[in-house]
């Protein structure tokens, strides 16, 4: 592609000379350490590095022209912008020729439930013979085929790749989770939402978005990104979340709402909950089915419902979105039983905000009379004021809480503790700092009838300190002890 061409959606080529516009462009690269000769290299202030420092670097290498937010002496064409990261999501979706065109797409967003809303719909149009593809906090997924990712959302260069790819495997329908942070960064800028699905919204990131409006703002985003009603968009939205009533308000997109306690759309009755599985009466559109399926809490109906909106929304059948929701088998990490003939139940989870640790321990306490001890700490480098949030619902739910390390990254693990328990007046804690010893704790106490929840790691297969990742897996670990135990 020539560069001229490449540099279309931006409308800023004024400034080069004609041969400069005939320039070919082989490749678009962010990070100086995979340029060649032939790429357009955009400058990206990060928050560990610059990468204007590193343009000559890029050109050393090959680099045809630099992309960049302020001058730089350098001797390739050399194109301003004012924000080079929003400049690289439109570049790179041109780049790769609009794939999001090409297929459907369904973006998830919210606070929590995006990995399992996304998995859950995997499955509906699965089961409807279609060519899926999921992009999420687990992996990037193509058909049977999983890839590792870096971010729950991709940066556009790495997203609009992976739809091209998708595309030539003949993707029909694909599933992303749309983080906050992706939505401020303007990661997904040139992606062509057809169906926008919110789930909930309740305190984290602060760290990041500073208030609880500003968090709001940036997921408003993707349902301002929507576009109209004549395009045959739609937003599906959690009604019983605040901010649920105010997006639906906010996007121009034809609306389908679902919930539990207020009137709408797509909607759960005569919820029954049990250590199996739970079973609800689904209303849609003044159509009733009974659903029973395999998932377990309040919070997994919400994230079903959340999923047969969009099932509809995409013209899926009733009937068979049913059938998809008794296939759902249970999605790693989230509410997932470690079972290995033991007495009591183990239950590992990814629950790491305040709101998901009160729904989970809810669910467990639902659904247990006995004893309930919950594992769990708060990651480094995010958010610190849901940690005594955190602490303080761990205590008050449980009948008691063994505190430990997440994933401390750069922070003192010690410190990260201390300022989840520094405000707890209760004694039903102890603290534990290493997370193995924490889980074996736990598990060495346990009698029959009691559940452990151990909480906040979910899926990881790794506990990251001081930047290093070490292989940790909480059902590892559990599994380990529990075998250890004389059953
Ligand atoms: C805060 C944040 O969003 N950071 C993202 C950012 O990293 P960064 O700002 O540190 O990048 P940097 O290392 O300073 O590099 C700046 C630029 O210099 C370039 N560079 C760097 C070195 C070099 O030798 N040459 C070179 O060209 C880099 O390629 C880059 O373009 O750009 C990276 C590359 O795309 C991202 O992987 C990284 O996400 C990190 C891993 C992260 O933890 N992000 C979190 C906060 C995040 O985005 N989370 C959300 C999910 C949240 C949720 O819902 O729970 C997500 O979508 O993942
Ligand atoms: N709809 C929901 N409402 C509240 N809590 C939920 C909901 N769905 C799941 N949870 C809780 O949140 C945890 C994380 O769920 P999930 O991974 O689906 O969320 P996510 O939005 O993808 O999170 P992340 O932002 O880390 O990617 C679950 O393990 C569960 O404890
Ligand atoms: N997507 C979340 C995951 C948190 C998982 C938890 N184990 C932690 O490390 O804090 C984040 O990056 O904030
Ligand atoms: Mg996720």
């Amino acid at each position: 592609m020539t560069l001229n061409e490449l540099l279309r959606p931006l409308r800023t080529t004024s400034e080069l000379t004609p041969e400069q516009k005939q320039i070919q462009i082989k490749q678009v690269e962010m990070d100086s350490r995979n340029v060649s000769p032939g790429s357009l290299f955009i400058c990206i202030k990060g928050y560990t590095v610059d990468g204007h420092d590193f343009a000559q670097k890029a050109i050393d290498q090959g680099a045809a022209a630099i992309i960049a937010e302020r001058s730089l002496d350098v001797s390739v064409p050399l194109i301003l912008v004012d924000d080079a990261k929003r400049a690289m999501a439109r570049i790179a979706s041109h780049f790769y020729d609009e794939p999001t065109k090409k297929l459907r797409l369904v973006g998830v967003t919210g606070t929590n439930g995006k990995t399992s809303t996304t998995h859950i719909l995997d499955q509906m149009f699965r089961d409807a013979k279609q060519q899926t593809g999921l992009i999420g906090t687990m992996y990037t997924k193509i058909g049977d085929a999983t890839f590792d990712t870096a971010n729950t959302t991709p940066e556009s260069l790495v997203l609009q790749k992976t739809f091209q790819n998708m595309v030539q495997e003949h993707v029909d329908t694909a599933v992303m989770e749309v983080s906050s942070h992706a939505l401020h960064h303007g990661r997904v800028r040139g992606c062509d939402f057809d169906i926008a699905v919110f789930t909930n919204l309740t305190p984290d990131h602060l760290d990041y978005h500073e208030t609880m409006e500003k968090y709001f703002f940036a997921k408003s985003l993707l349902f301002s990104q929507l576009g109209n009603t004549y395009e045959g968009k739609t937003a599906v939205i959690n009604i019983d979340d605040l901010s649920g009533a105010r997006l639906a308000q906010l996007t121009t997109a034809d609306v389908i709402t679902y919930g539990i306690r207020k009137a709408c759309d797509v909607r759960a009755k005569e919820i029954k909950s049990t250590p199996e599985g739970t079973s609800f009466t689904l209303e849609a559109f003044g159509e009733e089915t009974e659903v029973s399926f395999k998932l377990i809490g309040l919070f997994s109906v919400y994230n079903a419902l959340a999923a047969v909106a969009a099932g509809l929304a995409s013209g899926l059948k009733l009937d068979q979105i049913k059938q998809s929701l008794e296939r759902v088998k249970g999605i790693a990490g989230r509410f997932e039983p470690v079972q290995c003939g033991q007495s009591f139940s183990v239950i590992v989870d990814y629950a790491h905000t305040a709101d998901s640790l009160k729904n989970v321990l809810d669910t467990v306490t639902d659904l247990t009379n006995g004893q309930v001890t919950v594992v769990v700490g708060c990651g480094g480098d995010r958010d610190a004021s849901k940690r005594p949030v955190m602490a303080e619902i761990a205590v008050k739910q449980a009948d008691r809480a063994i505190f430990t390390s997440d994933n401390p990254r750069s922070e003192d693990p010690e410190l990260i503790l201390k300022d989840m328990t520094e405000g707890l007046v209760s004694d039903n804690f102890e603290t534990i700092l290493d997370r193995k010893q924490a889980i074996v704790r736990a598990i060495e106490q346990a009698e029959a009838g009691d559940v452990i929840l151990i909480a906040g790691k979910g899926h990881e297969t790794y506990q990251d300190i001081a930047g290093v990742k070490h292989h940790f897996d909480d059902r590892e670990v559990a599994e380990e002890a529990i075998r250890g135990l004389s059953l």
